[in-house]
């Protein structure tokens, strides 16, 4: 039977790639659930470690993995064992997606494809790219229009402690995102499926610019009622700056946005919320990427969205301000102090445009010229 047609409530073949915090966490949850997991690596020694102790030496150190769970690495996972697979699913930063899908391409077979799910958050330094759009550059529209993208409140040292948890699975394929919904739905795992991956994946990466605002107000010294602002005025923000791409502003609402919006302003378990707050404390950007010890995608995707912002004509001062700080070298209490003093303004104004979404949607052979 094609692996497209698997029905994933049996037992899956899944290949992870990306041993870090997050593809760790969801290769354990899937090897838990009895699916057969492979987890790809770059690093030699946490192939060796995951397959020899069951340990992370890296990332979720505490945690012991199923005995279940191969690692395999650190070369590219071979065309053989990737034509195996029923499911591949992405958990690499977005800077790492390019490459990887361009490598894997040769080794894909095009009559047998696997479900490929992605659940990165950010867009693409230098293009802006999202990643549904990198698909479509380095695999094609077939492929891009059946990839799936779970995203929402989800860090992964508490699914790793299952805690109970909710995540959007968007898909221009309903199909797709039915199977991505079975495969990972457990009652400490909820999917709620929808079908508008562009507002899921935009959703995902601005949470993290409003994040490291939120840390930086933190860090600064100012408390709750500043944290509800930044929350909501973010997500008036990101709600326009979607629905000027061609997104539906209701999933600004969804687990994707508002939800993650609120899990990582709100705790200092979010890199992004903490590189905020040391920006807040005074220290330098250069060292506390050098000493997170894993990624914060919106540093980067700070510097595509504000091409972005300036692309679409949207008003967006919080992404604009992080953006100053990150990348301008603005002070963070100046810079603060500037946003406090603008002109107050309508609360909620959505203009609705949409040409980037229309632009990728033609790309994919899903709307007229
Ligand atoms: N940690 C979390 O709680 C969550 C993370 N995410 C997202 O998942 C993605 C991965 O995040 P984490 O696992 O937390 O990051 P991490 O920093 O813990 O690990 C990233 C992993 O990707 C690998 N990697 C980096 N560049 C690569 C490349 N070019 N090719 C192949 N592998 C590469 C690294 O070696 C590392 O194993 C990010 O986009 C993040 O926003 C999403 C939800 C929750
Ligand atoms: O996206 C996340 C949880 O949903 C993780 O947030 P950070 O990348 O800021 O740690």
């Amino acid at each position: 039977m094609p692996h497209s047609q698997v029905d994933l409530e049996g037992k899956s073949k899944v290949l992870v790639f990306g041993a870090g915090n997050f593809g760790s966490c969801l290769a354990d949850h899937l090897a838990d659930s009895l699916h057969e997991v492979y987890v790809w690596s770059r690093s030699e020694n946490i192939v060796k470690i995951l397959n020899s102790q069951h340990r992370n030496p890296e990332f979720l150190t505490d945690h012991v993995f199923p005995d279940g769970l191969k690692a395999v690495g650190p070369e590219f996972p071979s065309a053989a064992l990737i034509q195996e697979m029923d499911v591949l699913l992405f958990a690499i930063p977005t800077e790492g997606v390019r490459s990887t899908l361009t490598e894997l391409r040769p080794k894909l077979n095009d009559d047998d494809l696997p479900l490929m799910i992605f659940v990165n958050k950010g867009v693409e330094l230098g293009t802006g790219a999202l990643t549904l759009d990198i698909i479509a550059d380095t695999c094609g529209p077939k492929i891009a229009k059946a990839s799936t993208f779970i995203s929402g409140p989800s860090f992964a040292k508490e699914i790793i402690r299952r805690q109970p948890t909710s995540v959007s699975v968007s898909s221009l394929s309903d199909d797709a995102a039915q199977r991505a919904c079975k495969l990972f739905h457990q009652p400490w795992f909820r999917c709620y499926t929808g079908d508008d991956p562009v507002g899921v994946e935009l959703a995902g990466a601005l949470k993290n610019v409003y994040a490291i605002a939120s840390g930086i107000a933190n860090g600064l010294g100012f408390e709750n009622n500043t944290r509800a602002m930044l929350i909501t005025r973010g997500l008036a923000e990101m709600t326009r700056i979607g629905t000027a791409y061609g997104a539906s502003p209701l999933t600004f609402l969804s687990l994707a946005g508002v939800g993650d919006l609120f899990l990582t302003c709100s705790s200092p378990t979010s890199r992004n919320y903490t590189v905020g707050y040391r920006l807040g404390k005074g220290e330098k950007l250069n060292y506390i990427l050098e000493t997170l010890g894993s990624v914060a995608e919106g540093v980067t995707t700070t510097k595509g969205l504000k091409e972005l912002i300036d692309e679409l004509g949207v008003t967006a001062p919080l992404a604009i301000a992080v953006y100053d700080v990150l990348y301008e070298g603005r002070d963070v209490a100046e810079r603060a102090k500037e946003l406090l003093s603008l002109p107050p303004i309508r609360e909620l104004d959505l203009p609705l445009q949409g040409k980037p979404a229309q632009r990728l949607m033609k790309k994919l052979g899903l709307a007229n010229e």
